[in-house]
């Protein structure tokens, strides 16, 4: 049951999310894998379509197969000017949790309800670039926001500090929302980002652009907790 998953998540505490975005999708099999064994929890799953966002990247059938594959909740960041319609179908094919962009519908309190009436989690997430008081009237309406740290649509960018700002805010007005941060966290941003309250870390590059993903997933977790990355070469 998804909405079971939403609270396991919780429950389990900060985490580190890899994003799917860079990875081998040639052999996807493997990177759940060498994930899993990295001690992966939770999967973030980047769905552009081409319109909202000027990338493409997978659907439905990309979420059903990752599905077949692991039990590990599987958190949907869609990048899509059409959340609702492609809502129902990403719960049929496995989602546990549904982002939408607020800057993708008129109204997200009706978008949020219909989500979460499809029995999953539903966040909402918002660009660095948006009026952070978009976000206000849905609040209440889904279980996590996802402030973006780079403008939606590619791996790889720098991270905007302005998402730290947004997380101490959420934090303090509303302490039981999941908070979620995604773009350009890496050692040296992670901890940052814990200390404002966020609560699981979407990662690409510093990731699936390392050869060990144990190794690095376990950098990012030491960062996470305070302690500063280590110098020299990472590669
Ligand atoms: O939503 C995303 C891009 O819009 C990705 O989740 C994000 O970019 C992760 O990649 P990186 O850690 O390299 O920034
Ligand atoms: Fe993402």
């Amino acid at each position: 049951m998804s909405r079971a998953k939403l609270d396991s998540i919780r429950a389990a505490g900060p985490a580190i999310l890899p994003s799917l975005l860079q990875c081998d999708f040639g052999d996807l099999r493997t990177e759940i894998e060498k994930l899993t064994v990295a001690g992966t929890r939770v999967l973030h799953l980047d769905v552009m379509d081409g319109h909202f966002v000027p990338n493409l990247t997978y659907g439905m059938p990309i979420v059903e197969g990752l599905r077949r594959h692991t039990d590990m909740p599987l958190d949907v960041h869609l990048m899509i000017s059409d959340p609702i319609a492609y809502a129902q179908p990403m719960v049929d094919a496995g989602a546990d949790l549904l982002t939408f962009h607020v800057e993708a519908v008129d109204d997200c309190v009706e978008v949020a309800g219909k989500i979460r009436d499809m029995g999953v989690g539903v966040g909402v997430a918002i660009n660095p670039d948006t009026d952070f008081a978009k976000l206000d009237c849905c609040l209440d309406s889904v279980d996590m926001v996802l402030v973006m740290s780079v403008n939606a649509g590619f791996g790889g960018q720098q991270f905007n500090p302005v998402a730290l700002d947004r997380l101490r805010s959420l934090k303090e007005r509303k302490p039981d929302l999941l908070l979620e941060i995604d773009g350009g966290i890496k050692a040296e941003t992670i901890g940052d980002a814990r200390a404002a309250g966020c609560d699981l870390f979407v990662v690409g590059s510093a990731i699936f652009g390392q050869h060990d993903y144990e190794t690095a997933i376990n950098e990012l977790t030491q960062a996470m907790h305070g302690s500063p990355p280590a110098t020299g070469d990472q590669s």
